[in-house]
């Protein structure tokens, strides 16, 4: 990662010690695990690759919560109502969830890195295949059970789409705190360029099942410092215990191993 010394160094200690990655750094025999650095120049373009279809229905959004690991939008997905299709995908798969990964600082944060560079935040919008499986819980177990599009944050303009999530952070500061969060429409989250990367990899939290196919959009969308800001005053902790806040909540980089990451634009 290109920083400052200080930053590495501290990166690495991080790393190494973070309570949230001190067990899970390697799953046994993993051969496809996530997150990868994305190298450009080893993309290969697939020209049938389709552009991706994404219906997301903002009435099925639920609710905003802290898991502990992130803060995360749930969807209804009883049917077919937020789906996406076309891409790399053979079927169509339903919107369950949505959470972001994050830093402590803006030089770091993305779970995800192209040719190194780093942003500070990146958002997982999480569907599973509703032809090869009864339920989210068992598409996580299933191999191309889920697909994760990754979208890239930087710091830039006020991202006014964003700003009504993070007006409800406040209320869902502790883990476990749940607020009503009804008409969203993730659509807003979306860069308008369709360019994506796609591999297949895990998920990057436990159980760390290698049952992703990721779509990796090209262009970040942009935040500004204040958001970002509210993202980090969030915590890890319950009401009562002692405060850790919630940064640094992404994993480290994963070897490529026998992966090759395909692209949709030239
Ligand atoms: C088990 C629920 C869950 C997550 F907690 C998660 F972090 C991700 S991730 N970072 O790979 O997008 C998932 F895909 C996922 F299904
Ligand atoms: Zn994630």
């Amino acid at each position: 990662r290109p920083c400052s010394l200080a930053a590495c160094s501290s990166y690495r200690l991080r790393d190494a010690l973070h309570p949230l990655w001190q067990s899970e750094l390697t799953v046994s025999g993993g051969t496809r695990q996530s997150p990868i650095n994305i190298q450009w120049r080893d993309s290969v373009y697939d020209p049938h690759l389709k552009p991706l279809k994404i219906h997301y229905d903002p009435t099925t959004c639920l609710y905003v919560w802290n898991n502990g690991y992130s803060f995360q939008v749930e969807f209804d997905d009883s049917a077919d109502k937020s789906v996406i299709m076309g891409g790399p995908l053979e079927n169509h798969y339903r919107l369950k969830q949505f959470h972001f990964h994050w830093g402590a600082i803006n030089e770091w944060g993305s779970e995800h890195m192209v040719d190194s560079k780093v942003y500070p935040a990146e958002l997982h919008l999480v569907h599973w295949n509703p032809v090869t499986s009864t339920s989210f819980e068992e598409a996580i177990m299933e191999n191309n059970g889920l697909v994760v599009i990754g979208v890239f944050l930087k710091l830039g303009a006020h991202h006014a789409g964003l700003q009504k999530l993070v007006d409800a952070l406040p209320a869902v500061r502790h883990k476990d705190a749940i607020v009503e969060f009804d008409v969203f429409d993730p659509c807003c989250l979306m860069p308008s360029c369709p360019d994506y990367w796609t591999y297949d990899g895990s998920l990057t939290t436990p159980p760390l099942t290698e049952s992703v196919t990721w779509i990796i959009k090209k262009t970040p969308i942009e935040v500004d410092q204040n958001q970002l800001e509210e993202f980090r005053m969030l915590l890890f902790t319950s009401a009562g215990e002692e405060e850790k806040r919630m940064v640094d909540n992404f994993r480290p980089l994963q070897p490529l191993m026998n992966r090759t990451v395909r692209s949709s634009f030239r």
